[in-house]
């Protein structure tokens, strides 16, 4: 797997030499003094941690001390802020366990909203405000890609808000191939493209290596508006044609997320009505169905699997929107309870997206409390408080499988496999969706839960476990990966967890954020 840092940006720019001039000092410690306000920590705490003197990391933050890569290794290790880190080092965990958790944690704002918010940023002729994006890698590779092509793109200082604003042309010729590979989302530029474009292509998507994962249902959908692919070499090679006007009626062959995406983004610059049926009513979905709206594009059905939009010839609106809170994450930090046995309130949990896994952890035992709901800041999805206690837990009776929305989310699946590994008896997990997922979560055995592959898609895990310490690489897929953590947590011992890119992917300053509850993780590189 690639290093990290591989597409690092500011500070790696200013690092190229280790030799650091005066003037790239201050950039470096304007950066430090950043990444330390945002965590909400102070100087004595970070230079406590670095072994250093206060007034020399004060020094270093005003740039009157240079730093060589060794140092920025160690001061984006301390601040946990993989940002920091030099280009060709490598973030690892070290997780000492057993732990017990305690407290609330709020759930950040999803991955898959954020990346279809940032494609269809690009339908818009005005500034597109974002509140709220999470900080993750796979924004940073997005965010790359619209910059390679000329999208001008600033955070604010606080990192609260992005703001996006689209050229006259875009610059295809200059994308950035590499961060593009490393994201499944690119694909979703189809949708935008289209209509922007005569020619152009893309790079193959990449995202978790889950297996073979099919592009067909786009590129048949995408035909409606005139998109004809040819898939060469590593390459999406698009030509676009014209198209009649009218009422188009696409039926989609699966109810995926992504494809429902694409082709609600070449809908919405479609001057007509399209009806989309089978379309997937999910939780990024939605998220992209009320930025469009704000965007002045019209959409009956939001939530439902039939979606029925009027779009329009040109978007050109200064808009400011919020994606709602991650389901996944908020599963990943129940599950963080569950293992440790711990007392947690997951804070911003969006309850709709939740309730089937919520139904199936009742079932097994799981003792849990929710909050009166509240609205999220887009004011539409629906917020609660889910307190959870520590529970005896057995084994579900039927198999644990998901399905598309409103079903157990795919995605929540292979948590499953840690709560299951928890409790009394042999839980079937089923992930019919998949090619790969269930092998990586064999990984799990490393830690000494009691797990058989029956076949690439059907897991039977036994528990409970009595977990134990390892060293382990990360398995190249985000929540696998996300599942050793979180039992790591519980493990008697210290735990290694190499190469964690794949977890940055999708959730924001997991390390700390879980120190915060009481665990006990260092990040370091090499
Ligand atoms: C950026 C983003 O939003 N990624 C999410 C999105 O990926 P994405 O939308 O790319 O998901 P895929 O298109 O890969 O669909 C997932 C798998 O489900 C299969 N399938 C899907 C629907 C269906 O009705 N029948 C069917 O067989 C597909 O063939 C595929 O193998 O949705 C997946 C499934 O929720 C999630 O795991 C990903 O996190
Ligand atoms: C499979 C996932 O993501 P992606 O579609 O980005 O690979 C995931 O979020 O678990």
């Amino acid at each position: 797997m690639p290093s990290p840092g591989s597409s690092r940006p500011v500070l790696t720019r200013a690092l190229e030499s280790p030799l650091v001039t005066s003037k790239s000092s201050t950039g470096i410690g304007r950066l430090i003094r950043d990444a330390r306000m945002q965590r909400g920590l102070t100087h004595s705490q970070v230079a406590e941690a670095l072994a250093l003197e206060p007034s020399v990391l004060r020094d270093i933050e005003m740039g009157a001390r240079s730093v060589d890569l060794d140092e920025i290794a160690r001061i984006a290790a301390a601040l946990q802020d993989p940002s920091l880190a030099p280009v060709g080092r490598t973030m690892h965990l070290r997780i000492k366990g057993p732990t017990t958790l305690s407290g609330s944690i709020d759930v950040r704002s999803s991955k898959n909203a954020a990346v279809a918010l940032l494609c269809a940023s690009l339908l818009n002729k005005g500034r597109t405000t974002l509140e709220g994006i999470a900080r993750i890698e796979e924004v940073n590779r997005i965010l790359e890609v619209l910059e390679s092509i000329g999208v001008q793109v600033t955070w604010s200082a606080d990192k609260s808000e992005l703001e996006l604003i689209r050229p006259e042309t875009l610059d295809l010729a200059s994308l950035d191939v590499e961060a593009a590979r490393r994201t499944r989302s690119v694909i979703m530029f189809l949708g935008p493209l289209l209509h922007l474009l005569p020619e152009f292509r893309l790079p193959y998507a990449g995202g978790c290596d889950l297996g073979t994962r099919t592009v067909t249902p786009h590129l048949q959908a995408l035909q409606f508006f005139g998109l004809n692919v040819k898939a060469t070499d590593g390459w999406y090679n698009a030509a676009v044609r014209e198209t009649d006007g009218g009422v188009r009626h696409i039926t989609l062959t699966e109810r995926g997320d992504t494809v429902t995406e694409n082709v609600l983004m070449a809908a919405a610059l479609y001057p007509g009505t399209t009806v989309i049926r089978n379309a997937s009513p999910n939780y990024m979905v939605q998220d992209l169905c009320f930025f469009l709206e704000a965007l002045g594009v019209t959409l009956e059905g939001i939530g439902s699997t039939t979606l029925t939009v009027t779009g329009a010839e040109e978007i050109s609106a200064d808009v400011r929107v919020a994606p709602s809170e991650d389901p996944i994450e908020a599963m990943s930090l129940i599950t963080a309870a569950v293992v440790t046995k711990s007392e947690l309130t997951v804070r911003r949990a969006p309850i709709e997206f939740l309730e089937i896994e919520l139904a199936i952890l009742g079932d097994m035992g799981l003792q849990y409390d929710l909050s009166q709901e509240y609205p999220a800041a887009n004011g539409r999805t629906r917020l609660v408080d889910i307190t959870v206690h520590p529970s005896t837990l057995r084994a579900a009776q039927d198999k644990i499988h998901p399905m598309p929305f409103p079903g157990l989310n795919i995605d929540n699946l292979p948590f499953f496999a840690v709560i299951a590994a928890e409790a009394e008896g042999r839980t079937l997990i089923h992930d019919w969706v998949y090619e790969n997922r269930a092998i990586h979560l064999l990984e799990l055995g490393k830690l000494g839960a009691r797990t058989t592959l029956l076949d690439p898609h059907r897991l039977v895990v036994e528990g409970p476990t009595n977990w134990r310490s390892q060293e382990i690489v990360c398995p190249p897929a985000l929540r696998p990966a996300v599942c050793l953590l979180l039992s790591s947590m519980a493990a008697r011992g210290v735990t290694v967890l190499r190469d964690v890119y794949v977890i940055n992917r999708g959730y924001e300053d997991l390390a700390n954020r879980l120190n915060r509850l009481g665990a006990d993780i260092q990040v370091f590189y090499d």
